[in-house]
């Protein structure tokens, strides 16, 4: 499993207003659309391409596109929705899975209540992005999925991951794929309630009230 963490001020400065108590849910939304862009960036460099003939006004060049089978963007509802537009900006010929996925706050554990991802994932780069990795058993969950459907090229988008978590996803994905994580930062520590610390609170509450 590779990490990657950015180091970019405009991430820091945006990602300080994110945690700060006071933003409200339509500078919150914004805000995380903003990070996805930034942190877009980085986690596509791999994305595949091929060749494709170009004609310029002056001349015939050989440029490049991304390469088929596209890749697949799968947020987890209901905070990674809050990341999708960001990522299907940059690849927009990208396609869409979903994963619908609660956090019982009791047990911690990750249960699914919605699941569309294609049956055959083979040979396709997978993105999946969700605001929070907190212990990592929603994104263990998530990249079994993907994996138990032929998928070895997994990159995850976070804005916040905890040690804990981190942990936890290195220790479960072993050598069974290629997991890339890109977070915006790693915070200190997971608290008594499994919430990261400092964190930004609930995210999914953050985006969309509380419900
Ligand atoms: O690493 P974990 O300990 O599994 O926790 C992280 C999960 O918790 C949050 O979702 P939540 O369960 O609150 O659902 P929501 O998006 O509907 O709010 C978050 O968006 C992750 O999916
Ligand atoms: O800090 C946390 C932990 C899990 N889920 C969140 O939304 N926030
Ligand atoms: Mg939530």
């Amino acid at each position: 499993m590779r990490l990657h963490v950015a180091d970019h001020p405009l991430v820091a400065h945006k990602l300080s207003v994110l945690r700060n108590k006071e933003t409200s849910s339509p500078t919150f939304r914004k805000l995380v659309d903003e990070l996805v862009t930034l942190l877009a960036y980085e986690a596509t460099r791999d994305v595949r391409t091929e060749p494709v003939a170009v004609s310029t006004p002056v001349a015939e060049t050989t440029g490049v596109k991304i390469a088929e089978p596209l890749p697949l963007v799968v947020p987890i509802l209901r905070a990674g929705l809050g990341m999708l537009d960001g990522m299907t900006r940059l690849m927009p010929t990208a396609e869409v899975g979903f994963l619908g996925m609660q956090r019982d706050e009791e047990t911690l554990e990750a249960i699914t209540y919605a699941n569309r991802l294609p049956d055959d994932l083979t040979g396709r780069q997978c993105f999946l992005v969700d605001p929070m990795l907190a212990t990592g058993g929603t994104l263990v969950a998530a990249i079994d999925y993907l994996i138990d459907r032929g998928a070895r090229d997994v990159t995850v988008v976070c804005l916040l991951a905890a040690p804990e978590g981190l942990k936890v996803l290195e220790d479960h994905i072993g050598d069974r794929g290629d997991v890339t994580i890109v977070v915006a930062a790693v915070d200190d520590h997971l608290d008594e309630n499994a919430y990261i610390i400092p964190g930004l609170g609930d995210a999914g509450d953050r985006l969309y009230g509380v419900v």
